[in-house]
């Protein structure tokens, strides 16, 4: 058995993000089109002899045991009976809390390399049940690729692959609580919801127009509202793109573009227009879970 191992683990986006209920819990019912983008973190796993010990280049990301990393790491460990240890070296490229489930799709990526160099056997679908005692996106990012999430988020069902569709990415320089949103969240001011059905018919026919046309997101309600700043910076991604969205609880805005070339001369744009604290990343979308490399 091996002793190292690297993977990759893709952020995502929600082509559509639509909210039902509020539960008892203090969860909320969602019904979302998830799709992972080309944009993603290197995580390089190795055995020690004990401890969960975590290493990063992003000076946002803790490392101690509020990292997903070592979660994930603490709840295998722990139900296996595991005794040695593991260090993770983390290098960042996903934007920390923008909505992107970076934190999710680095835990997703530590249940993958624990099953594997543990050899635990178990499957994806075993892995996935374990991940949404962790978070609500973290199942998805098992697999990736577009797929339907239902419940909190973690009863998933695998889609018709998106087109490729390339985006813009921009990410402002401050952090937007999930809870925060979602607790804000007053359903009964809200009568306009997504259209996923739109957005699944343009799935089956590889019709990105369609896609982009009925891509919308819910929680744009609260975060629009509470942050001015994404408000304006939705307005002027819009201006300069087919359509501008806000990912899951935001604050990064994506555009949608026609193809590589355009998505250059909007990034260069926004770079001129925009302070430098923004993160302006040109991605598109992938069919991708959690990858060795
Ligand atoms: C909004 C979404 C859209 O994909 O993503 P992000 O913006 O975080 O990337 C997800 O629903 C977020 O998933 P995730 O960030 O994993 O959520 P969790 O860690 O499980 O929960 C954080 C908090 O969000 C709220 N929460 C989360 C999921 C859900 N279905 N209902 C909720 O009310 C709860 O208050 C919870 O305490
Ligand atoms: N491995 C990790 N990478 C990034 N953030 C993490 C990680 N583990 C815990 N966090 C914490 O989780 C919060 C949410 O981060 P992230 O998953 O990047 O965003 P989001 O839930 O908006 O998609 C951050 O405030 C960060 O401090």
């Amino acid at each position: 058995m091996v002793d190292n191992i690297d993977l990759k683990s893709y952020a995502k986006i929600n082509l559509t993000l639509d909210v039902l209920a509020k539960r008892k819990d203090g969860y909320h019912e969602v019904e979302m089109i998830m799709q992972t983008i080309d944009l993603s973190d290197k995580l390089s796993f190795s055995k020690i002899k004990k401890g969960i010990e975590i290493i990063t280049d992003h000076p946002d990301v803790p490392t101690d045991n509020s990292n997903l990393i070592y979660k994930a790491a603490k709840m295998l460990f722990g139900e296996f009976g595991i005794t040695e240890g593991i260090r993770v070296n983390l290098t960042k490229r996903i934007p920390v809390a923008a909505g992107l489930a970076g934190g999710s799709s680095n835990a997703a990526a530590t249940l993958v390399a624990i099953n594997q160099l543990w050899g635990l056997n178990l499957s994806k679908e075993e892995l996935a049940t374990r991940a949404a005692n962790l978070g609500a996106d973290i199942p998805f990012c098992i697999n990736g690729g577009t797929q339907l999430a239902t419940g909190i988020g973690t009863e998933l069902k695998i889609l018709d692959q998106a087109p490729e569709i390339y985006l813009v990415l921009v990410n402002p320089p401050f952090e937007v609580s999930t809870a925060e949103v979602y607790g804000n969240l007053d359903l009964h001011k809200i009568n306009i919801h997504p259209n996923k059905d739109k957005v699944l018919e343009g799935l089956k026919d590889k019709r990105s127009d369609i896609i982009i046309k009925w891509s919308s997101n819910l929680l744009e309600n609260v975060t629009l509202k509470r942050y001015p700043d994404v408000k304006r910076l939705k307005e002027k991604v819009d201006s300069l793109t087919s359509k501008a969205l806000m990912s899951g609880s935001g604050p990064t805005v994506l555009g949608f573009v026609r193809g590589i070339k355009e998505a250059n001369k909007v990034k260069n744009i926004l770079e001129q227009e925009l302070d430098n604290k923004h993160h302006i990343v040109v991605s598109k979308t992938n069919n991708k879970g959690i990858e060795e490399i």
